[in-house]
């Protein structure tokens, strides 16, 4: 078994081999609980998680309840009377009471991690995976071995850590040592991968889209429930800070009743991203992009239905959509209006959410936020910043600011954390990225499809 301390040894490593600095302090990993946000959603005070992640991270055998409250006390926290600690041990994935009846964090658990393919995506969810103590990155698979392909997997495996590679995802899933696999190939190939990750045992973590439709989404669900395994969508947006804060200030009523959201997702990306201008390959901005201000509207209207949708879109000569407008209806008093383009020159990702009594600016990038401003008539506007931890210098490995693949990837560590610990603790669905919310949303992309003339050969099948 993995204990903590073997992340502080690669990470001495990296650092070491990079600068030939001193010895870092034992216990590096940093702690993304740095807000109120990241630990309200579980109903836990921000300061007694921070605290429990200090105290944690040096003792890998664990604390008992006292030693908890004890060392609460010592690090000069009054919440240590706090009634509901013990209740947030027993009822929080987060936490993970070991044989010896002793509590830690479950990120403190190991758990072996597989990665269907060596995607740009993993590259950066790799990176970010590998600063928490707890996964281990056991093996990536790529899809084909022919064309040197097999020599790429090696190179990828080496670059980021990654302990075993195979040329065939069936490989992956026959590895006994994996337990729980990210897929980030191509949108169509979702389906097939994750299916034969459950059915090989396996818990899955699948990149946004699930699929390409609605039909397909429902089988891999269907096919997680049946099996009794984890199975989520990487909709990553959900997992930062920011996002869990706009749900807390809705639901408070800070901004009244929400009577509309509107976002622009533009996003110059060219011919170059052969996935995206090729139908066969799942191509077109909605599903790449266009999907995360929607995923946003649900989210700001209670992860509910829509009961009417209106698009339009302008289209590219390879029948996929490249620029959208999309109208969607929340019963009779509120609705959104999202925009999303693929071939207009970039611009700030922003999202305002207009409530009866003021309004909350989701500032750039809207599908991974750090900042919000929240308005309300008659007051002073406020601002409320959510930093991700800090970046290791010794990540950089693409050519998006802070040296990722796409820009704030750091932010993959709030998602990274929410899976790992859902998964050792026995969690199969996340009410945050609900399964049935994600077959809804394929619902309404379908239908947005059918509207602006965009069809898949999956489609088909
Ligand atoms: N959450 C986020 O922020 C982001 C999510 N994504 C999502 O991640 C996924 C991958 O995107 P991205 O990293 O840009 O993709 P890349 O083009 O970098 O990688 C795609 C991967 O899919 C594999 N692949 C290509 N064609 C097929 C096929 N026909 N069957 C099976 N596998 C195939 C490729 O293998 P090979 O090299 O052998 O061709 C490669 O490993 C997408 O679904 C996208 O929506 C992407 C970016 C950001
Ligand atoms: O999820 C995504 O966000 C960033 C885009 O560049 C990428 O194509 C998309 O898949």
């Amino acid at each position: 078994m993995r204990s903590v301390f073997a992340l502080d040894v690669v990470f001495r490593d990296k650092t070491q081999s990079a600068g030939g600095a001193d010895p870092l302090p034992v216990c590096r990993s940093p702690n993304p609980f740095q807000h109120e946000s990241d630990w309200a959603r579980f109903g836990v005070e921000a300061s007694i998680k921070a605290d429990l992640w200090e105290a944690m991270k040096c003792h890998p055998d664990g604390l008992t309840f006292d030693e908890i409250i004890e060392n609460l006390k010592q690090r000069g926290d009054n919440h240590c009377k706090h009634e509901g600690v013990r209740e947030e041990l027993e009822e929080n994935p987060y936490f993970f009471k070991l044989p010896s009846s002793k509590w830690t964090l479950s990120i403190f658990r190991p758990l072996k991690w597989g990665f269907a393919d060596k995607a740009q995506i993993a590259e950066d969810f790799i990176e970010a995976l590998s600063l928490l103590p707890g996964p281990e990155l056991a093996a990536v698979a790529s899809r084909k071995v022919d064309d040197g392909e097999l020599e790429a997997a090696q190179e990828f495996a080496k670059k980021h850590g990654v302990q075993r590679v195979y040329g065939t995802y069936k490989e992956l899933a026959e590895d006994p040592d994996v337990e729980l696999v990210y897929v980030s190939n191509i949108h169509v190939a979702h389906k097939d991968t994750v299916l034969l990750m459950l059915e090989h045992g396996k818990h899955v973590l699948c990149e946004k889209p699930l699929a390409v439709n609605a039909r397909d989404t429902k089988e891999m669900v269907n096919k997680a429930r049946e099996k009794n395994l984890f199975f989520a969508a990487g909709l990553w947006s959900r997992f930062f800070p920011a996002v869990q804060k706009i749900r807390e200030l809705i639901q408070c009523g800070t901004i009244g009743e929400v009577g509309y959201f509107h976002a622009d997702f533009l996003l110059q990306m060219g011919e170059e991203v052969k996935r995206l201008y090729t139908p066969e390959m799942g191509g077109g901005a909605l599903l790449d992009i266009g999907m995360y201000p929607i995923a946003m509207g649900s989210w700001v209207f209670g992860q509910r239905r829509p009961d009417a949708v209106q698009a339009m879109a302008v289209m590219h000569p390879n029948r996929i959509d490249t620029t959208g407008v999309v109208n969607l209806r929340y019963g009779e008093r509120s609705m959104s209006t999202v925009t999303y383009s693929m071939a207009l020159p970039t611009a700030p990702i922003v999202g305002v959410i207009h409530g009866s009594k003021g309004r909350i600016t989701i500032h750039d990038k809207m599908h991974c936020p750090t900042k919000i401003t929240v308005e309300i008539h008659g007051k002073e506007p406020f601002d409320l910043e959510f930093s991700p931890p800090e970046k290791p210098p010794e990540i950089s490995h693409g050519d998006a600011e802070g040296g990722w693949n796409f820009e704030g990837s750091m932010g993959f560590v709030y998602e990274a954390m929410a899976i790992h610990s859902a998964v050792v603790s026995g969690v199969k669905e996340l009410k945050d990225v609900s399964n049935d919310e994600m077959v809804m949303l394929m619902e309404v992309t379908d239908e947005i499809r059918k509207q602006i003339g965009v069809t898949y050969p999956q489609d088909e099948k």
